[in-house]
């Protein structure tokens, strides 16, 4: 039996909700992962220092006995953030980094930043003590079609900010475009990317083809196939500024086959085996561990995990279950639309 031990993997952007949703869904991340940057669009969002404590609390009061599971909690960027306190969560090793959603960009996204300029007093900050900002890079400007929003956020938004703020550490989260893969790699420095699993293998006739498929339908909206290919060269690639960050994002299935769906496709439970499949598939599987417990880590400034997992190719499919059960209600796991032959055995 083929089989391939790295060192456990961690995941650089993750929504584990809160309440039931929390307990219903921490498990599939915690068994296989040992950090996890958790995404503060709560609601309400994680706003303050305060907040994110609590929120921590809340995540390892959820853990299963048995796991050990660091979340690195983030902050909710608004026009009113306070730079202090942003300084303090930073400073007391509570915060990992500060999220930016554009207003309106995406999930619980409302209260988000509309005019950048309000923000720059605490983004000067983050470039002072070198803070991580996080961003959901897309633009909400109606004019712009909704494939366009990551390009156009790179020249509108992102470019201009970094050539003011170059000592901002930026991650673009969620890169779904060949624009963001040729950004990242043109950069000096201080800019990388997170790539999640399901933008590695689907492209937009996932949602699109044969009828409208809400369980595919994410944002950043996966891409035409030629980005989906440029994003699979990135990942595989070992090139340092590329990790994994798999925007798990689960939403009960209610919410989702409705007619105005919310965004966010749930592959905690399977990311592993969908990610040695498209490794394998690359002739990359020496490079998944750089891409799922390397490079992510080293740009964070964090050590990596010294404890290994193992996954195993067997011949039989792997079988996940189509959705898992919460106490908030059903949620329909990430279906890759082949069969699954990797296994995590520990
Ligand atoms: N990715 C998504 O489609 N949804 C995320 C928000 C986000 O990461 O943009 C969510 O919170 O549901
Ligand atoms: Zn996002
Ligand atoms: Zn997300």
């Amino acid at each position: 039996m083929q089989s391939i031990t790295i060192r456990r993997p961690d995941d650089w952007h993750l929504h584990l909700r809160d309440g039931a949703m929390l307990e219903g869904v921490i498990a599939d991340t915690s068994r296989t992962f040992a950090r996890a940057i958790i995404m503060p669009n709560l609601v309400p969002p994680v706003v303050t220092s305060a907040d994110a404590t609590a929120y921590r609390d809340r995540i390892l009061k959820a853990l299963p006995n048995g796991h050990r599971f660091q979340p690195l909690m983030t902050l909710y960027l608004t026009e009113h953030t306070s730079p202090d306190d942003v300084e303090e969560g930073a400073r007391s090793g509570l915060i990992t980094a500060v999220k930016l959603y554009p207003a309106g960009a995406t999930t619980n996204s409302h209260g988000g930043v509309r005019d950048m300029e309000k923000a720059m007093p605490v983004l000067e900050r983050m470039a002072e003590i070198g803070l991580p900002l996080c961003v959901h890079g897309e633009v909400t400007t109606p004019e712009v079609d909704i494939f366009d929003r990551e390009a156009v956020f790179i020249e509108t938004v992102l470019d201009p900010l970094r050539q003011r703020l170059p000592e901002l550490k930026v991650t673009m989260e969620h890169v779904t475009t060949s624009d963001g893969i040729d950004y990242i790699k043109a950069a000096k420095g201080n800019l990388a990317g997170s790539i999640t699993t399901h933008h590695l293998i689907i492209n937009r006739n996932a949602i699109l083809v044969g009828g409208i498929r809400p369980h595919y339908y994410c944002l950043p909206v996966a891409k035409r196939e030629s980005h989906r290919l440029a994003l699979r060269a990135a990942a595989t690639s070992g090139d340092a500024r590329f990790f994994l960050g798999t925007d798990s994002a689960p939403h009960v299935d209610p919410l989702k086959e409705c007619a105005c769906g919310c965004a966010g496709i749930y592959t905690s439970i399977n990311t592993m085996s969908c990610l040695a499949h498209v490794f394998e598939q690359e002739g990359a599987l020496d490079r998944l561990e750089a891409f799922a417990s390397l490079n992510g880590p080293a740009w964070y400034g964090l050590p990596p995990n010294e404890e290994r997992i193992t996954l195993t190719r067997q011949a039989e499919p792997v079988v996940f279950p189509a959705k898992i059960e919460t106490g908030a209600g059903p949620v329909t796991v990430f279906d890759p639309m082949f069969p699954l032959h990797w296994r995590v055995v520990g």
